[in-house]
């Protein structure tokens, strides 16, 4: 595994150098310790070799290409795994989502990948593109990991952070996504450790969704989030040093270290109820706001948030918040998350 790594600076780079295909490599020893297997491209698994482990664990980053961060923040801890800084004591699936977009510095190259899982990569126009093709594979490695996970016993913990950042700057910098889970209560262990990661604010989905989330959540009952760990900025002009909490927990959590987690209070986080979502149905489709309005911004009923179509889209509820407002979306897709705040969610 190291002998692939030479002659690449780092894990990233042997992954942007071959965007679209890496050749598997069979479980190698490192370290004495620590099994790390190549599945493709992008896709890097970590597994102590004593076989104790009670966790499968996937850290995802790069499904949106220029949301460097948490890409920056993953190949950190892959180098130090990789040059024995860090051992490993529970499993750890990393996957570098979108390496052709991330080359392009952009969030796409033909479609939204994060808008293609649970099989919507092959409906409509099928397998046509890059995202298409690589949404397809990176739920089999999921699927794969987290099968090979449940081979090893019952009672592990499955776990899947989607880890992004947002296009505009927003009133909570971190925040989460916690996807749709009818019937199932919402973890405060997860929330706290959310919370302890600096990722202080969460939003409750209020339906299922086509996103890597939804997807590890819905299918394997993983603890799945999208986090986004603040604002995007080009590969190399992040401040790391804003990433210090996320990385501490994520570190603890895959090296086996205790968490130290503090039990659930809501006074200690932003609990938000996601009340709609709005869908561009018209090419025209505007915001009556600036493209610098941040995250989370709230708006009183009756206040014209939109237009399309000819029509006005009003503020319903007392207030609502937006969250991720994008016009330039295609038709047929999500332009703008509504928030209200979270009244006694089911939290065990
Ligand atoms: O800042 C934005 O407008 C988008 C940031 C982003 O990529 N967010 C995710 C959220 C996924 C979810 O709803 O779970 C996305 O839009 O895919
Ligand atoms: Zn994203």
């Amino acid at each position: 595994m190291l002998n692939l790594l030479q002659g690449c600076k780092d894990f990233l780079h042997l992954t942007l150098s071959n965007p679209d295909h890496l050749d598997p490599i069979a479980p190698v020893l490192i370290h004495q310790h620590t099994l790390v297997s190549l599945w493709d491209t992008g896709a890097l698994v970590f597994e102590p070799a004593d076989g104790k482990s009670q966790k499968d664990i996937v850290l995802s980053s790069g499904v949106h290409g220029n949301e460097t961060a948490p890409i920056e923040l993953c190949n950190g801890l892959i180098q130090d795994l990789l040059e024995g800084r860090l051992q490993v004591k529970e499993r750890v699936l990393f996957l570098i989502g979108n390496p052709a977009a991330i080359n392009n510095g952009t969030r796409i190259v033909d479609e939204n990948m994060n808008r293609l899982f649970s099989g919507e990569h092959s409906r409509g126009p099928g397998l046509s593109n890059p995202e298409r093709i690589r949404a397809k594979k990176l739920e089999a490695y999921v699927t794969r990991f987290f099968q090979e996970g449940a081979a090893k016993g019952e009672g592990r913990q499955r776990i899947h952070y989607d880890l992004h950042t947002a296009i505009r700057g927003s009133r909570h910098e971190k925040f989460a996504i916690y996807p749709y889970r009818p019937g199932r209560a919402f973890s405060g262990e997860q929330i706290m450790f959310l919370a302890a990661s600096g990722v202080d604010t969460v939003l409750f989905h209020h339906e299922p969704t086509t996103t890597f989330s939804y997807f590890s959540s819905e299918l394997f009952r993983a603890d799945a989030f999208t986090i986004e760990l603040g604002k995007v900025y080009p590969m190399g002009q992040n401040d790391m040093s804003k990433f210090a909490s996320t990385r501490e927990m994520f570190k603890r959590l895959i090296c086996g270290e205790p968490l130290e987690l503090a039990p659930f209070d809501e006074t200690q986080v932003n609990l938000y109820q996601v009340c709609r979502v709005i869908n561009k149905e018209a090419e025209d489709f505007e915001f009556t706001f600036s493209t610098d309005v941040e995250n989370f911004t709230a708006f009183p009923r009756g206040h014209v948030i939109a237009r399309q179509g000819g029509k006005d889209i009003l503020v319903e509820q007392e207030t609502e918040a937006v969250v991720f407002p994008n016009a330039k979306v295609p038709v047929g897709q999500r332009t703008v998350i509504m928030l209200v705040p979270a009244a006694n969610p089911h939290v065990e």
